[in-house]
């Protein structure tokens, strides 16, 4: 659709009705009579009661929130967005291949300090309290959601995307957009699911996004520390954004409220990306962002269901976005044709610096941030399924970690324990760009790969995992995508195109009948072999040519596991809790009880057992205290839980 809708004077709705159904007809007698004969009318032209229906309803919704911008333009077009963009907003421009490029200004990246959480009866119990999910009181959010609709109210035009978040209509929810920009209104069109001309009938939101990022927030209201303000009220159910452009707190927003509702309706959302291969077999690559998601998920191989959000459900998995979301930094046709592809007419491409002359983007260029973005909706990716649903459950789980110490291997199969506390701790890499104030990769243990995303205590999503991995018998991997040979600054980040051999190898089945070696301490079954990759990559205490130093980052790295899994271990059980690192022969935890019992400790029956590797050298050897010389260090925000430390969970 590609409505621009004027907004009622003074005189009531019915006095608007009126006045709309006079316009319609005068501009029906003017088609008519135009010229000599009468011209024929177009669809468009032609006297539609039920338009005016749908018209009158849209804005009667809209004058309720207090909003009362003469234009308003719902669901426009790509080409009308496009139009407005770079009319009347600084820093647009056209891609040489179509897309539209914008600028979301100071803010490149997420500012998760400034996110706060509403406290209110209908969800507070119910939310993981602390540094992930700040509280707000209600007055606090009264004050900055009327500054976010005032500033609306004092534009010229106003965006509205009404459009769905989730493609399973068992579970979708409703979302409405308004937003002053025209590049937020087509990178939501891109990101949420659009809905058909039946389904926005009479489409009520579930939830509202108030987007006036270009305004800053009213820092002395109480709670608020920054003009930033991304705040949630799930009682209200609505998001009001404050002092940012940047577009990926919408979509990101849109998640927070996933994680909320999916486990209430029983079912499993997850910070994950998912393809199905040819036969029909799903895989979810779970993993924080930046540690390649998206790019290992757009595959030639198999089919995209998409690339950052889903949630795997009683049925199968279904994805909650309508496109995707890509760095750009470093991007080429050769390394990852299907994503540089999709950057043409209808994508967004935010941040990413350009040739002034023929307007093509140089993907290198980190002058603006190493966060440089494309968003597109998913059928620029060419073997992309829409609707993005599989009736089927995941046959492989991948972890991805990019780890920034390199001590990691490249590739490990996990058992149903290993991938408990794998996923509990959480532990990869911020890289650079995609946080306000992230410059270079840190380590940081983000719980269940997304923490701050997480709305329930992180315990509350393990278990429902270690439900479905029972019932589904999926095979897990832990894949590093980060560093190899060395530590960040030492090492290097291994090449994508071993990443994708050994992604490669797992579809292909060709790790089963391969030898595994144990890797020490952390005691993770490594493939000795991996087709198209050099042998000599796959464990770490040989890619790394100091030993010493190897020992120390593996002792230091082991170390901060168990230190950051304290918080989680008496809502494990033992399998799970000696599932980590064993750094002294001692094992941390004692055992307790949890829903998570039922897990048992045998390996996976596919493949070969793994075997011991005898040849690596031991830390113990080490003992000296690494924690001190150490150049990555712990950020704070996940892995540290505070606040409400529920002893029992259940799912609501
Ligand atoms: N071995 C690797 N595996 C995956 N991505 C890699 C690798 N090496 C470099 N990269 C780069 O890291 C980035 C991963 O980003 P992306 O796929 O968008 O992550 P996510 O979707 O998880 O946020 C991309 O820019 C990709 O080119
Ligand atoms: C958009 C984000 O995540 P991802 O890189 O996973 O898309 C983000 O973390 O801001």
């Amino acid at each position: 659709m590609n409505v621009r809708r004027e907004q009622s004077g003074p005189g009531g709705d019915h006095g608007r009705f009126l006045e709309l159904l006079k316009k319609q007809i005068e501009a029906n007698l003017k088609t008519s009579t135009h010229g000599e004969q009468s011209a024929p009318m177009t669809k468009r032209d032609m006297f539609d009661l039920s338009q005016f229906q749908d018209e009158y309803a849209f804005e009667h919704s809209i004058s309720q929130y207090g909003i009362q911008v003469k234009s308003l333009y719902h669901n426009a077009s790509p080409a009308v967005l496009y139009e407005l963009a770079l009319k009347y907003e600084a820093g647009s421009y056209i891609s040489d291949t179509g897309a539209l490029m914008c600028s979301s200004g100071v803010k490149t990246g997420r500012s998760p300090q400034d996110k706060r959480l509403v406290e209110e009866s209908t969800s507070s119990d119910d939310v993981w309290w602390g540094r992930v999910n700040i509280k707000l009181s209600e007055a606090s959010y009264a004050t900055n959601r009327e500054r976010a609709i005032d500033y609306l109210n004092l534009q010229e035009r106003l965006y509205v995307v009404d459009a769905f978040a989730g493609w399973d209509p068992e579970y979708r929810v409703r979302i409405r957009v308004i937003a002053s920009r025209a590049y937020h209104a087509l990178f939501m069109q891109n990101m949420l699911v659009m809905p058909t001309k039946e389904e926005l009938k009479n489409f009520e939101p579930d939830f509202i996004i108030y987007n006036a990022g270009s305004f800053p927030a009213n820092r002395y209201a109480d709670g608020i520390t920054s003009q930033t303000a991304v705040l949630l009220h799930f009682g209200r159910g609505e998001m009001v954004l404050l002092g940012t452009q940047y577009a990926g707190e919408m979509k990101k927003g849109v998640f927070t409220l996933m994680m909320y509702l999916m486990p209430k309706m029983g079912q499993l959302p997850l910070h994950s990306s998912c393809n199905v291969g040819p036969d029909g077999d799903v895989t979810l690559f779970f993993g924080l962002s930046g540690t390649g998601k998206t790019t290992l998920s757009a595959d030639p191989r198999r089919s995209l269901i998409g690339d950052d959000e889903h949630v795997w459900t009683d049925t199968g998995v279904f994805n909650i976005e309508g496109g995707c979301y890509a760095k750009c930094i470093g991007l080429s046709h050769e390394k990852e044709p299907e994503i540089y592809d999709a950057i043409r007419f209808g994508a967004v491409l935010e941040n990413v610096c350009f040739d002034i002359d023929q307007r093509n983007p140089d993907y290198d260029d980190t002058g603006v941030t190493e966060n440089t973005r494309a968003c597109y909706p998913l059928q620029h990716i060419p073997n992309a399924i829409t609707p993005a649903v599989t009736q089927t459950h995941p046959t492989n789980i991948i972890l991805l970690t990019c780890d920034a110490f390199g001590v990691l291997p490249p590739i490990a199969r996990l058992t149903p324990e290993q991938v408990m506390y794998h996923f509990i701790s959480g532990y990869t890499a911020k890289v650079a760009g995609t946080e306000q104030g992230i410059t270079e990769p840190q380590a940081t243990f983000s719980s269940c790969f997304g923490a701050p995303f997480l709305v329930r205590h992180p315990i509350v999503y393990a278990e429902m995992l270690a439900d479905k991995l029972k019932a589904h018998n999926a095979a897990a991997w832990l894949i590093n995508t980060g560093w190899v040979g060395g530590g960040y600054g030492k090492g290097s980040r291994i090449k994508l195109r071993y990443t994708r051999a050994m992604i490669d190898a797992i579809h292909d089945k060709a790790l089963e009948d391969v030898e595994y070696e144990t890797s020490q301490i952390f005691n993770l079954s490594v493939p000795k072999h991996v087709p198209n990759v050099p042998d000599d990559v796959l464990m770490p205490s040989r890619s790394w040519a100091n030993k010493t130093e190897y020992m120390k980052a593996l002792s230091k790295l082991s170390q901060l596991f168990v230190k950051n899994f304290e918080t989680y271990a008496d809502q494990c059980p033992p399998e799970v809790q000696h599932a980590g690192p064993v750094t002294s022969g001692k094992l941390p935890h004692p055992p307790s009880s949890s829903a998570m019992a039922h897990l048992q400790s045998p390996q996976p029956s596919r493949g070969a057992s793994p075997r011991a590797n005898e040849t690596e050298p031991h830390p113990e050897n080490f003992p000296e205290d690494i924690s001190k010389g150490g150049r990555l260090e712990l950020t704070g925000v996940e892995g540290v839980l505070n606040g409400v430390h529920k002893t029992k969970t259940e799912v609501k």
